[in-house]
C-alpha cells in the first residue's frame, strides 16, 4: 500500500467519522425538533381546551358540561344534536336607536314602531311566507341579542325591577343568557309583500331576527287555552230543541286555514248555517241554489258540513220518537267526546314581584321648552309634503305618539339599579326615533327637559 494510499485511507476515513457524528447530530437535532412539536401541540390542545372551557363557562367560574359528541359533520346531525347554525331572517328597524332607553318589555311603551324586512336569500319569494300572517293581530318575535356586548352569563342576575336582588336567570327576560335568544309579543299592525310593520315593541334597530310565530291565545296563553278532555258531553248535550252542532275537524295540509285549527259550526237564530273560526270570527256559510253550501271555508269542510246539517235535520224528526220511547233511566250513556272545558290549572301565575315591583313607577312630566320642541316634529310617512326644514320621525305617527312614547319609557325608570341608587348624576339621555331626548330624575319623577332632532337625521332628511 503506498503511502499516499495510507494517507487516503486515512482521510476516508476521518470522513466517514465525521460523517458518522453528523448523522448522530443531525438524529439529535430531529430528536430535538420531535420533542418540541410535541410539546408544542400539547400546549395547543391544552390551550384549546381551556378556550372551550371559557366559552362553555358562566362568569360565576361554573364549567358547564362541555357536548360529549365531536362536533357534527351533517346538517342532520348539527340537528339533532340541537347545534345548527342560524341565519337571520331578517333585520329589526327600529325606533330605538341604541339599548339605553329602550323599553325593557313590549307593553312599556305602546306606539314603538318596528319594521321586519324579509331577507331576500332565505325563501325564492320571501312575500309568500308571509301569506295569511295578516289574519293575526300579534306575532311572536323571536331574535338574537345582538348587542349584548359579550356572550358570557351569570346564573342568578339583578333584573333592574327587582332594584338589585338577584334571581335566576331563567325566571327573568334578562338579555344576559345562554344562547342570547329574546322573545317579544310585537303588534302586527300590517304587511306589505316582504316587510311587516310592528308596533309595541322592546327590540334595538339592526337586532337579527331567527323566527316569526303567529300568537294564538288558545295556544299560548293559559287563560284562554281551551283543554281537551274526554269527560262526557253532559254539560251541554245536544236536544231536540237545539239545532245547533258541534264540528271539530283537524284541517289538512291543503287547507286555506292552519292545519291542526279546530273549528266550530253552528246555526243561527234563522238557521243559517255559521263558522266560527279560532279568531271567534262568525262566518255565514251560504247555500246555493242547488242546495250546496258555500262559503270561504275549505271545499272538505263544507261538504262536511253540508253532510252534519242533513243528519241533524233528519235526527231532528226521529230524535224526540227515540226521547219519547226511553225512559230517564234507560237512556244511553252519553257519548264520549273531546270538549272544551277550562281547566282551573289552566290560569297562570307570575312572580309577585313582577305583579308588585320594588320599583315604584315614575310621574313623567314635560317643560314647555321640551314640549314647543316635540311639537315641532312632523309625523312619519308625510307624503306629498314640501320638503320642510323641520325635524320628521321616521316611525313614530305624531308628537303625541311620541309624548305616549316617551311617557312609557321613563315612567318604568329605564336606568340601572347603579344609575339609581349610586350615581349622583341624574341627567339621562336617550334617542327615539329621530329625536334625542335629555331628561333628569327626581323622587318620583322624571322630567323631559329637551327634544332636539338627532343630528344624523336631520342631516339625511
Ligand atoms: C329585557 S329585554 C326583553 C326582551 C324580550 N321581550 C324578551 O323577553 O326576551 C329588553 C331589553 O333588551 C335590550 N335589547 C333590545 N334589543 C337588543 C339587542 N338586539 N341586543 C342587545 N340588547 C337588546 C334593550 O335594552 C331592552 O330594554
Amino acid at each position: 500500500m503506498s503511502p499516499q494510499c495510507v494517507c487516503g485511507g486515512e482521510h476516508v476515513n476521518r470522513l466517514n467519522q465525521q460523517v458518522s457524528v453528523m448523522r448522530k447530530e443531525i438524529k439529535n437535532l430531529r430528536q430535538m425538533l420531535d420533542n418540541a412539536l410535541r410539546a408544542h401541540r400539547k400546549q395547543m390542545t391544552s390551550l384549546q381546551s381551556a378556550v372551550t372551557q371559557v366559552g362553555l363557562c358562566n362568569r360565576d367560574e361554573t364549567p358547564l358540561t362541555p357536548s360529549p359528541s365531536p362536533p357534527p359533520t351533517s346538517p342532520q346531525a348539527a340537528l339533532e344534536q340541537g347545534t345548527i347554525q342560524t341565519a337571520p331572517i331578517g333585520y329589526i328597524s327600529s325606533c330605538f336607536s341604541v339599548k339605553n332607553g329602550t323599553p325593557r318589555q313590549p307593553t312599556v311603551c305602546g306606539p314603538s314602531r318596528a319594521e321586519l324586512r324579509l331577507q331576500q336569500h332565505v325563501f325564492t319569494n320571501p312575500d309568500h311566507a308571509l301569506v295569511g300572517l295578516e289574519q293575526y293581530s300579534h306575532v311572536w318575535i323571536i331574535f338574537l341579542f345582538h348587542k349584548n356586548g359579550h356572550l358570557s352569563y351569570k346564573a342568578k342576575v339583578k333584573p333592574p325591577r327587582l332594584n338589585g336582588q338577584r334571581v335566576g336567570v331563567y325566571s327573568t327576560r334578562s338579555p344576559h343568557r345562554p344562547n342570547a335568544l329574546g322573545l317579544t309579543l310585537a303588534k302586527l299592525d300590517k304587511i306589505v309583500g316582504d316587510t311587516i310593520h310592528l308596533s309595541d315593541i322592546d327590540m334595538i334597530d339592526g337586532t337579527p331576527v331567527l323566527d316569526i310565530k303567529p300568537y294564538i291565545p288558545e295556544y299560548d296563553s293559559p287563560h284562554t287555552r281551551v283543554v281537551m278532555d274526554s269527560e262526557p258531553y253532559d254539560s251541554n248535550p245536544i236536544t231536540e230543541t237545539e239545532s245547533s252542532v258541534l264540528i271539530f275537524y283537524e284541517a289538512s295540509e291543503t287547507d286555506s286555514v292552519q292545519s291542526n285549527v279546530k273549528h266550530q259550526g253552528t246555526y243561527d237564530d234563522v238557521g243559517r248555517l255559521l263558522f266560527r273560526d279560532t279568531a271567534e270570527n262568525v262566518v255565514p256559510v251560504t247555500h246555493s241554489s242547488k242546495g250546496n253550501v258555500q262559503s270561504s271555508l275549505p271545499k272538505d269542510l263544507c261538504s262536511v258540513l253540508e253532510e252534519v246539517k242533513a243528519y241533524v235535520s233528519q235526527s231532528d224528526d226521529s230524535l224526540s220518537k227515540v226521547q219519547a220511547s226511553l225512559s230517564p233511566q234507560n237512556k244511553p250513556p252519553e257519548p264520549k267526546v273531546d270538549r272544551p272545558c277550562y281547566r282551573e290549572e289552566a290560569y297562570s301565575t307570575i312572580a309577585g314581584w313582577i305583579r308588585e315591583p320594588p320599583v315604584v313607577s315614575l310621574d313623567v312630566r314635560f317643560t314647555s321648552h321640551a314640549q314647543r320642541e316635540l311639537a315641532e316634529f312632523l309625523p312619519s310617512h308625510l307624503s306629498g309634503c314640501p320638503k320642510s326644514d323641520r325635524p320628521q320621525f321616521k316611525f313614530l305617527r305624531s308628537p303625541e305618539e311620541a309624548a305616549a312614547a316617551i311617557r312609557g319609557v321613563l315612567s318604568a325608570d329605564p336606568r340601572s339599579v347603579y344609575r339609581r341608587t349610586r350615581c349622583r348624576d341624574r341627567l339621562f339621555f336617550f334617542t327615539l326615533d329621530t329625536a334625542d331626548i335629555t331628561c333628569w330624575f327626581g323622587q318620583g319623577f322624571a322630567e323631559v327637559l329637551q327634544v332636539r332632532p338627532v343630528e344624523l337625521h336631520v342631516a339625511s332628511m
